[in-house]
């Protein structure tokens, strides 16, 4: 039987490339999207895909829905999972941007309902294994900065995952300050955001697509752990695993480091 899927988000640019993945992988069937506005998308139209404005509608009409893909904005994202969770539709969440508050309420709701519900902030193995790569390294190197690198029209920032890459670092090494003690900065901003003491600086720029350096400095050497996506494919594989996966779970999972297997 194959798993019956909604794609929140289907226009957008993680949206649209995982309508296209859905459609194409044999155990999956794509039963409907949720937009924020119905306009023509030639795909859904060839596929007799019916696209919903409210998750609400969606779940009132497709009661047998299996999993919820979310590839949106935090706001509506946060909306559409806590829904599907209180009605035990397992969900794969790429959306980033929630606050910690949010998070813990997606937990506490996944956990209360005993419904899966996948987390990821990337979904690009290269992604979690330079995380993963980074935590192992910071065991060694406790001074570690961290420069993410994205398209311009990015919303949120820092990264989720370069939150998710600090929380990691942060499960090894103990919170510092780094830099100078009288450090000045001259202008606001020029050390970048700090979590726990490792600072991060985001970039947004055209001609990027997601690109993340962990940079570790020790006496006399330097260690830059790297990773780049060069097209939303990239992310691909790791959605369709995690729906896979979710299927087999009745709780949450925050990040795809802990439903692969990177010992
Ligand atoms: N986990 C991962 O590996 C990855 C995560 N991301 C994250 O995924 C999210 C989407 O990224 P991206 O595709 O680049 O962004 P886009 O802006 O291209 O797509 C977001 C889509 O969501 C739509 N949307 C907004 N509100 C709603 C709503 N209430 N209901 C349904 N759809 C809505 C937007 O419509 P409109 O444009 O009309 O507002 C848009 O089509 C972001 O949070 C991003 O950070 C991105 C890449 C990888
Ligand atoms: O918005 C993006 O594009 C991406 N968002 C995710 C993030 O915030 O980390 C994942 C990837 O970096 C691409």
């Amino acid at each position: 039987m194959s798993i019956k899927i909604v794609i929140a988000g289907p226009r957008g640019r993680m949206g649209s490339e995982a309508v296209s993945m859905v459609l194409e992988e044999p155990s999956f069937s794509l039963i409907g999207c949720v937009d924020r506005i119905v306009s023509p998308i030639s795909i859904m139209e060839e596929n007799h895909i019916p696209v919903f404005t409210s998750f609400e509608e969606c779940l009132y009409t497709l009661p047998d829905v299996d999993v919820l893909i979310d590839l949106t904005v935090a706001e509506s994202g946060f909306n559409h999972i806590m829904m599907a969770l209180e009605h035990k539709v397992r969900c794969v969440v790429g959306t980033t941007g929630f606050t910690s508050q949010q998070l813990n309420d997606i937990q506490d709701t996944a956990v209360k309902n005993q419904t899966g519900c996948i987390v990821a902030p990337n979904f690009a193995i290269g992604a979690v294994l330079m995380m993963h790569f980074s935590k192992v390294a910071a065991k060694f190197f406790p001074d570690v900065e961290i420069i993410e690198k994205h398209h311009a029209q990015k919303i949120d920032a820092p990264s989720g995952t370069a939150l998710k890459t600090v929380e990691m670092i942060k499960e090894v090494r103990k919170s510092r300050d780094q830099g100078h003690i009288y450090e000045l900065e001259t202008m606001i901003g020029a050390r970048g955001a700090t979590d726990d003491g490792v600072h991060i600086h985001s970039v947004r720029l055209p001609g990027h697509v997601a690109h993340q350096e962990v940079i570790f400095g020790g006496d006399g050497q330097t260690l830059t752990i790297k990773h780049d996506s060069i097209n939303r494919k990239s992310f691909m594989e790791g959605i369709k695993l995690s729906v896979k996966q979710v299927m087999q779970l009745n709780d949450y999972v925050y990040g795809l480091d802990n439903i692969l297997d990177l010992t």
